[in-house]
Formats: C-alpha cells, sequence, structure tokens
C-alpha cells in the first residue's frame, strides 16, 4: 500500500469506489439526486473503549459503517487489522451494497473494524476485546439480527463470530433470533457448513462460468479451460488458500507464486498449496519455506508473467505504479479493492480484463445469507425433504429397471437415489448465484453499448436495483 500511496496520494479508498460508481452512474444517465442518496454511508460509528489486559488499561478504537438499509438487516464483515481507518469501513460498507445487489442478496451494505494488530495478542486477550466491542456496537444501535449482521473478514474468523454471538445472547436472551446476530459462526456455534470456504469457492464457480463463455476467455487473451492455467495468488488467507487449494486440486489449475506479507514462493510445475499455508502457519512467514524459491521482493510479484493474477490480501495492491507493469491476462479481484481507479482505467486500456470484487467476492455473503436464514428457521435445510427426495429417486430408479427394463449404470443409480445433504445444497445455491450474476453482467457488457468492462456492468446492475428500490418507496 505504502507505493500506492506515493503515486495517488489523494485517493482514498472511498473515493476509489466513488469514482467507479460515478462511472456506472453516468452509464445509466441516473438521475443525480438518486445518485447522491445512494453514494454516501448512511451512518458511521466511532467507538473507543477501555480494556484492562494483564493489569494495564488499553484503549481500542473501532467503527461500523452502514451503507445502505433499502434492505434489512445492513451486512457485511468486522476487519481487525492494524491500519483499519474509518475511510477504509466506508469504502467497504459501500462495496457491500453494491456486492449484495448484484449478486441479489436482499441485504443492505456495511461493514466494521477495529483498529488493533491482532497477532500482538493472546486469545484471552481477544476474546476480551472482541466481546467488548460488541457490546459497543449493540449499545450503538449497529449489531442486530434484523438491522446489521457482521460475519468474518480479514483478521476475523468463526472464533470471533462465536464470541460475538455469545455476548449478543448474554444481552438479549429473550431474542429468539440470537443466533442471526451474526454469520460465518462455527458449525456447533449455530453456523453453517460451507461459510469458511465460500468466498474462495465463489471466486472458483465465477472463475468456471467465465470459462464456460469462449468470447470472454479470449478477451483476456487466454483459451481453453482453468486446467494448466499460471496462477498467481497474494495473500494464503481464509479468501486466498480455499480458492488457490480448489483451483489446484479440482480444476487442474498452476499456482506458480503466492505472495504473502513478507515475500513471494515461486514454482513455474505449480506450489503444493496446503504445505505452503501450513508453513505459514507455523513460521508466520514464507521465508524458508524449503519446496520452493522464496524472495522478498512480493509486490514485483504481482508483475510476474503469468494468466491469472488473483489479489486475495488487501485494497490497493494494483495502482497507477505498477498497472503499466501487469502481465496477467485475467486479473481476478478475491480482495475488496484491489484495483484502484487510476489502475482500474489504465489495467482497461491495455486490454487486461478484470473481474471486479463486488462480484467475485461475493461468495461470502452468499453463503452468509444462507446462514442467517436458517438461524432464523430455526431448521438446516433439507431436512423436511431429504428422506422423501431419497425415496422418490428409488421409487424411479426401481421403475426403470424393473418395469421398463433399463439398466442404470451404478453411478446413474447413485445420483438417482442419493439423499442430498445440506453442504450440497449450499454448494448448488452458491453455485447458482454465482453463475446467474456472472451471465446477467456478461448480458449488459454485451448488449449495452456505454459499458466496456465487467466493474462498470456490475456497478450498472447493482444501482439500478438499489435505485428502483429507492424510487418504489420514494426518498424518505
Ligand atoms: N473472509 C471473507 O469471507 C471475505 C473476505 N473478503 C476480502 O478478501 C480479502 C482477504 O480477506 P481474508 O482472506 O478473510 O483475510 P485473512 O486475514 O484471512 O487473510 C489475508 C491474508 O493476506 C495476508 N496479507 C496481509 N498483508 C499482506 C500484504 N501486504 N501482502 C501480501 N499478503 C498480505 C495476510 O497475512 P497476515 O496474516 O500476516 O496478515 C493473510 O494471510 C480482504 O480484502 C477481505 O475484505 C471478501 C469477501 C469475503
Ligand atoms: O459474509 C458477510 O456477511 C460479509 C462478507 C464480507 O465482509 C465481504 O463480502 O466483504
Amino acid at each position: 500500500m505504502a507505493e500506492a500511496e506515493a503515486v495517488e496520494p489523494r485517493t482514498s479508498f472511498r473515493e476509489n469506489v466513488e469514482r467507479m460508481v460515478d462511472r456506472a452512474v453516468e452509464a445509466i444517465g441516473l438521475d443525480s439526486g438518486v445518485a447522491a442518496a445512494i453514494k454516501p454511508c448512511n451512518s458511521v460509528i466511532q467507538v473507543t473503549f477501555p480494556v484492562e489486559l494483564q493489569g494495564e488499561v488499553r484503549v481500542f478504537t473501532g467503527w461500523r459503517a452502514t451503507h445502505s438499509t433499502h434492505r434489512l438487516p445492513a451486512k457485511g464483515g468486522l476487519r481487525f487489522a492494524p491500519e483499519v481507518c474509518q475511510d477504509e469501513v466506508e469504502a467497504l460498507a459501500a462495496l457491500m451494497s453494491y456486492k449484495c445487489a448484484t449478486v441479489d442478496i436482499p441485504f443492505g451494505g456495511a461493514k466494521g473494524g477495529l483498529l488493533i494488530d491482532p497477532r500482538e495478542y493472546t486469545r484471552k486477550e481477544l476474546m476480551l476485546i472482541t466481546r467488548r466491542f460488541t457490546l459497543e456496537l449493540v449499545r450503538k444501535g449497529v449489531l442486530s439480527p434484523a438491522t446489521n449482521v457482521p460475519a468474518p473478514d480479514m483478521g476475523t474468523g468463526q472464533r470471533e463470530m462465536a464470541w460475538i454471538a455469545d455476548t449478543y445472547k448474554h444481552l438479549y436472551p429473550e431474542d429468539i433470533n440470537y443466533l442471526a446476530a451474526v454469520t460465518g459462526k462455527p458449525v456447533d456455534q449455530g453456523g453453517i457448513r460451507g461459510r469458511v470456504e465460500a468466498t474462495g469457492r465463489g471466486v472458483q464457480y465465477v472463475l468456471r462460468e467465465f470459462f464456460r463463455h469462449p468470447e470472454a476467455v479470449g478477451e483476456a487473451g487466454l483459451e481453453g479451460d482453468l486446467r494448466g492455467k499460471r496462477i498467481v495468488v497474494q495473500g494464503l488467507g481464509n479468501v486466498g488458500y480455499h480458492l488457490a487449494r480448489f483451483l489446484a486440486e479440482e480444476d487442474g489449475a498452476r499456482v506458480v507464486a503466492v505472495i504473502e506479507r513478507d515475500g513471494v514462493v515461486v514454482d513455474e510445475d505449480g506450489l503444493p498449496v496446503e504445505e505452503v499455508r501450513r508453513y505459514l502457519e507455523r513460521h508466520r512467514g514464507l521465508r524458508g519455506f524449503p519446496k520452493a524459491e522464496f524472495s522478498e521482493e512480493g509486490a514485483q510479484a504481482l508483475e510476474m508473467d503469468c494468466d491469472i493474477l488473483i489479489p486475495a490480501a488487501l485494497e490497493g495492491q494494483i495502482h497507477s505504479g505498477n498497472a503499466g507493469r501487469i502481465r496477467a491476462g485475467l486479473v481476478v479481484e478475491a480482495a475488496n479493492g484491489p484495483v484502484t481507479f487510476a489502475a482500474d482505467e489504465i489495467l482497461h486500456r491495455r486490454g487486461v480484463v478484470i473481474l471486479p470484487d463486488s462480484l467475485v467476492n461475493a461468495g461470502g455473503v452468499t453463503v452468509s445469507y444462507f446462514e442467517w436464514i436458517r438461524n432464523l428457521s430455526h431448521i438446516r435445510f433439507g431436512l423436511m425433504q431429504r428422506r422423501h427426495d431419497q425415496l422418490r429417486g428409488m421409487q424411479m430408479a426401481t421403475l426403470l429397471e424393473d418395469h421398463a427394463g433399463i439398466h442404470m449404470p451404478a453411478h446413474a443409480k447413485e445420483g438417482l437415489t442419493r439423499a442430498p445433504h445440506e453442504i450440497d445444497l449450499i454448494r448448488s445455491g452458491l453455485d447458482d448465484t454465482m453463475r446467474l450474476a456472472f451471465q446477467e453482467i456478461r448480458e449488459v457488457l454485451e448488449e449495452d453499448n456505454t459499458v466496456h468492462d465487467y466493474r462498470t456492468a456490475a456497478y450498472v446492475i447493482a444501482i439500478r436495483k438499489i435505485a428502483r428500490s429507492y424510487l418504489d418507496v420514494g426518498i424518505y
């Protein structure tokens, strides 16, 4: 980020998002008053609170920005990081609104952040800090199942979500829907299978759909499918790790480089993603990883020759200072805001295709939506139909074999008679959501001659939906 700031000193993350939105507003020809109502955050709460740790009082600052409430609850992750600021959470909250609208998830947009380096604290200390932060957010009215529901983001995961849910439950034991106050919880604490890897899984589904469109693939200077594609991933955290593993293990792609905070590991034959991750967790860095070449020049590795570049760490990583040197044909924004507005324009001029964050990383909030619904309905998906569907499949198989005399191969019979587990339904819902969103964006790109890139197409779709919801009920 340091280089980005040096090159584009006056453009903040929030301003970058707003410029991208302006481009879409212009393409739609949207009324400027409606655009002005949509763009800013509805509210931003800043909290400052003390926690006593090891006999010493420490003071923490956090934010919850709510961008839109045209749909409720407003939804979005909580980030624990040493660089969080108000501008950042506002930008991320806005992205949540556009993301949810792009993939048709009926939520408004929000995001929160706590200024902290989680690596400096023990588990117990983090629990105290998270619980106290939760209390502050609840007191300020920005955390409840009906109005504002957090989820994991950078620096947080299932563990923090479990603490948040438990704190909320202690505050409101009479709220029968307390579990729905936060998503991304452990499965045993009201979470849903598939949420941990959902964002990475969603990126995989978007990429698979992209490669089902040969003309789109050609526009990125690529051909064929994901098999053998050379991929560079920045950030092997929750999103990057699952994504890299799925692409390597299930789609036959080659992850040739992984960039982390302390540098990059490279292997042209494909890195063993699982081993890299284990090493990273154990050593808190990639230096010394024995099975690949290590270099400290992580930022430069973004410019490596590859087919697909996947920034999955921080915002502002591809900026006007390096956009001219990016050699990938396809940039896939698994992180939020990894490409600045200026870089976006440079890459577009150079013919580099960008699949934007608001589409690409929407898998997380999509499965959060499934979790939230499951918590509200107090029943797991498929419970009522599973055996019924299996019985019907078995009857069908019997009918075909015994009465129509058709011999069914074992795999066909297994497919027909297998009762789906909840995770199968989650994956099916996620796949459908990501495919349909890609197809809708592709349609705009092909049919609307004022739109020339995926990001603007995604924003056009999102802004039209949000604007419609404002206009239907009137601005109030
Ligand atoms: N989690 C989710 O469900 C979703 C996340 N996102 C977005 O995806 C991105 C990543 O989130 P997530 O995977 O959850 O976060 P994590 O904290 O799990 O992982 C982020 C990874 O990036 C690494 N990293 C930090 N700084 C740098 C750097 N300068 N260069 C290279 N690597 C770096 C981190 O290392 P270290 O641990 O040392 O800090 C960590 O390994 C964020 O933009 C987030 O907003 C989007 C949608 C949903
Ligand atoms: O799962 C969610 O509700 C939100 C995930 C998130 O923060 C994001 O998509 O950026």
